[in-house]
């Protein structure tokens, strides 16, 4: 196929990045190969959304130094950037949601590209219900505005089926207009959890599970007691975050009683 007729793809990592891993890049590595070896896609940029503060998750330090940690980590990519949208919202932002953000961004850096084209006749147009924007509006989108993936591990697709935690409208909307993008992990099964899933399996050509053999088991959960402990993490997170933790005297014992007390704000709903 050629790279012109190739669908072009976003992959969106949400995650509370407290602080961001190796793993965390490695997981868009594992996933843009994954999508490119089948011929059909090209990913062409990776977006780092940490959440918001007002998620409350226990031990979640402030929002600017884990964004800051992301920029350190993915300072040397050329693919892959941080954006800080979803955590400068006064709200926890739901995961559909942010999609729907930042899929509205591509609609419109296309029109706006299209409108630079106008008279070249090199893009085709198309009226498409943007039932993604949540909007009963008709507007234009290009037939090659990048799809937008959710880039995930495999626990936070099995989270789907925790109770409260997701609304279906919010998970039918994921997986029918964008798509996932689901790095397995130990201790999950992802496949056997779609096909328990009549939700899931009906749209299971939208979820791409991606095997990652070399087991790995890097979690923020692992380096925090790490540094709380005073013991080494460094080849589990970037150089330039290891410093910048030690400069800035992160995740101590205090810190993970951060939110201690709080109902996680999807639970708040
Ligand atoms: N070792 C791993 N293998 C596969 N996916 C991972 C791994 N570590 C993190 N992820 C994924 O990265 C995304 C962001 O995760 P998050 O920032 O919550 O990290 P985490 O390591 O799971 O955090 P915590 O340990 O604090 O719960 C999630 O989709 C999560 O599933
Ligand atoms: N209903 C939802 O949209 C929903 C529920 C739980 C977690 N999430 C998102 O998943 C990501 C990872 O969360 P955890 O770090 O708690 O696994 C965060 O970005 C969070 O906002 C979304």
């Amino acid at each position: 196929m050629a790279s012109e007729e190739k669908t072009k793809v976003v992959l969106l990592a949400c995650g509370s990045f407290n602080p961001i891993t190796n793993m965390h890049l490695r997981m868009f590595e594992l996933a843009r190969d994954h999508l490119e070896d089948t011929g059909r896609y090209k990913v062409v940029k990776g977006i780092v959304s940490p959440v918001g503060d007002p998620y409350v998750k226990k031990g979640l330090i402030k929002a600017c130094h884990r964004v800051r940690m992301a920029r350190l980590a993915t300072e040397n990519s050329d693919w892959i950037t941080v954006d800080d949208w979803e955590c400068q919202q006064i709200k926890w932002v739901p995961t559909a949601n942010v999609l729907r953000h930042y899929h509205g961004e591509l609609i419109s850096n296309e029109n706006i590209d299209d409108d630079v084209d106008k008279g070249k006749g090199r893009k085709r147009r198309k009226l498409e219900d943007n039932e993604n924007a949540g909007q009963s509006s008709r507007i234009n989108t290009n037939a090659d505005t990048p799809q937008l993936k959710l880039l995930c591990g495999a626990d936070v697709l099995e989270s789907f089926g925790v109770p409260s935690l997701w609304k279906t409208d919010d998970i039918e909307e994921i997986v029918s207009h964008h798509g996932m993008v689901c790095i397995t992990r130990s201790g999950c099964d992802p496949e056997k959890f779609i096909n328990q899933s009549d939700l899931l399996y009906k749209h299971r050509e939208n979820i791409h599970v991606v095997r990652e053999w070399v087991t790995n088991d890097i979690s923020a959960t692992h380096v925090r007691r790490s540094l709380r402990r005073g013991q080494s993490v460094r080849y589990l997170l970037p150089d330039p975050v290891v410093n910048y933790i030690q400069e800035n005297n992160l995740f101590s014992a205090e810190s993970e009683q951060n939110n201690a007390d709080v109902i996680l704000a999807p639970f708040q709903r």
